[in-house]
């Protein structure tokens, strides 16, 4: 009989895969670059297995994803793929086409501008929200704003690692869940 091994020990493993870039990008931020854990084909595969374990708790719960552009993008169509919902992009401004609503932010090394295509969301959808990494919370809380602007009701958030210093969840009116914390 196969046997499941449990969803704490297999976040445990995939913070192996996670690399530590000090200064980038810029002097005094260590960078965690969650990005490198699909160097290994092993990571894939572990983060699918994780993200599978996850959706079993949230399938029929949520209408939808928005997903946060740029890493955001790569690890949502997996959730997607479980919860056979669509996802819709959270972008830097410029980079969709037609007409967008737009929200300012700062984030723990910038700041940058997010946009959400008019009529991408529906009155009353239910969204799951998912990007990569929680620092300051200024993304996030900005995309979600977006998003409710837009009519849409949040009902989880995800990011694969949360640098919990910061305490940017405290921003969030939304429940969150991060797979690796420190
Ligand atoms: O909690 P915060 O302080 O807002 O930081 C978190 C954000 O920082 C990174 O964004 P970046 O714009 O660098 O994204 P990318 O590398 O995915 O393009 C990350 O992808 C999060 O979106
Ligand atoms: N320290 C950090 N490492 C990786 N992504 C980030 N996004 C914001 N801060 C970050």
């Amino acid at each position: 009989m196969a046997s499941t091994i449990p969803l704490e020990d297999n976040i445990n493993m995939l913070q192996q895969y996670v690399e530590y870039f000090p200064d980038f990008p810029k002097p005094g931020i260590l960078y965690k670059d969650v990005l490198s854990l699909l160097s290994h084909i092993d990571g894939i595969k572990l983060l699918e297995k994780i993200l599978k374990q996850i959706s079993d708790q949230l399938r029929g719960k949520v209408d939808c994803i928005a997903m946060l552009e740029t890493r955001g993008f790569i690890f949502a169509p997996i959730l997607a793929l479980q919860l056979n919902v669509p996802c819709i992009p959270v972008s830097k401004k410029g980079n969709l086409p037609g007409p967008v609503i737009e929200m300012s932010y700062i984030l723990e090394y910038g700041e940058g501008i997010l946009t959400v295509q008019l009529n991408s969301i529906t009155k009353g959808q239910k969204i799951f929200i998912v990007d990569d990494f929680l620092a300051t919370g200024g993304t996030l809380e900005a995309a979600s704003k977006l998003i409710e602007k837009a009519g849409g009701e949040i009902i989880q958030g995800l990011v694969l690692m949360e640098k919990l210093e910061l305490e940017g969840r405290k921003r969030l009116n939304f429940p969150m869940i991060s797979l690796m914390s420190e």
